[in-house]
């Protein structure tokens, strides 16, 4: 049975964007990843050979690629395409980013959809806010938001009603100050589902209650050590349940996460990973799974 309605299921069909276009030149990078709050200068070619490596990983694990054009209204932080939309069974909702520099991408994923024949459902508008990085689904049609410095409470509401007819229960989860709102600080910050019952999770910044919602409903929590947060150890993209992709650096995680029974394939993301602060996760917008 084909669903959007989860973040475990087989991933058919996958939207990203290529670092060669998301990254267009060097002159780009020098003008924008201090701007943009990267933690080091990202090397081009390197980037391009690792993203090279990471969708050579996902077609071998089943996966269609497809790709958003280079456009030269956006930013570097265009390479992390998931915050751009929430998928569901309905149909796309669009989003309207909390981090000013991001605002034209969603634009660029509607163009997209309408050019595909994709339905898309809706908008989450401002003065609403909402990233994609900060939604996802758990099992049973939950949907789980972080109300925090990307998604505010305004967003948060057009998106309980734009998912009424498909969610059996929204959670909001809101998130801590932790490093301020310059950081990125996103819900799959603090959890990555890896199958309907095994979350990775950074549990010294999770709210309590939803760390007890996770446990009563069933979840086996991986835990990420703290010297594995900032490698984001906590970022952990599952393509099918059970089967995960993660970005290398992290021994004690991937540790965690084979003794816990999961499959965990490791790609190198020193520069489309560590630098932008994204994950596999950030990395792409699945637009068809299976359950
Ligand atoms: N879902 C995610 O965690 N996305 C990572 C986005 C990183 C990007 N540099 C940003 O600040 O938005």
């Amino acid at each position: 049975m084909q669903t959007m309605q989860t973040d475990v299921g087989q991933i058919k069909r996958v939207l990203l964007k290529h670092a060669k276009d998301a990254f267009r030149d060097d002159e780009q990078i020098d003008r924008e990843w201090k701007a943009l709050n990267f933690l080091a200068r990202p090397d081009r070619s390197n980037a391009i050979v690792e993203y090279d490596a990471f969708c050579d990983l996902l077609s071998k694990l089943g996966v269609e690629l497809e790709f958003l054009p280079a456009s030269a209204d956006t930013t570097l932080d265009s390479l992390y395409p998931r915050d751009n939309a929430v998928v569901t069974d309905n149909g796309i909702i669009l989003c309207t980013m909390g981090k000013a520099n991001r605002q034209t991408e969603p634009e660029h994923q509607r163009q997209h959809y309408i050019t595909r024949g994709s339905k898309v459902l809706g908008s989450v508008t401002a003065p609403g806010s909402v990233e994609g990085g900060d939604v996802t689904w758990l099992r049973n049609n939950v949907l789980a938001v972080a109300n925090g410095y990307r998604t505010n409470a305004q967003g948060i509401a057009q998106l309980r009603e734009l998912t009424a007819a498909s969610v059996s229960d929204f959670i909001e989860v809101p998130l801590p100050h932790f490093r301020g709102p310059s950081d990125v600080f996103h819900l799959m910050s603090i959890i990555s589902p890896v199958a309907d019952d095994l979350a990775v999770v950074y549990s010294p910044l999770m709210p309590v209650p939803f760390r007890n919602y996770l446990l009563d409903s069933g979840y086996r929590l991986v835990e990420v050590p703290e010297q594995e947060y900032d490698s984001q150890g906590c970022n952990v993209l599952a393509v099918a349940p059970g089967v995960c992709v993660a970005v290398e650096g992290n021994p004690i995680t991937k540790k965690r996460l084979l003794d816990a029974g999961a499959e965990v394939h490791t790609f190198s993301g020193k520069d489309i990973c560590e630098k932008g602060c994204g994950g596999p996760t950030c990395l792409t917008r699945p637009l068809e799974r299976e359950r």
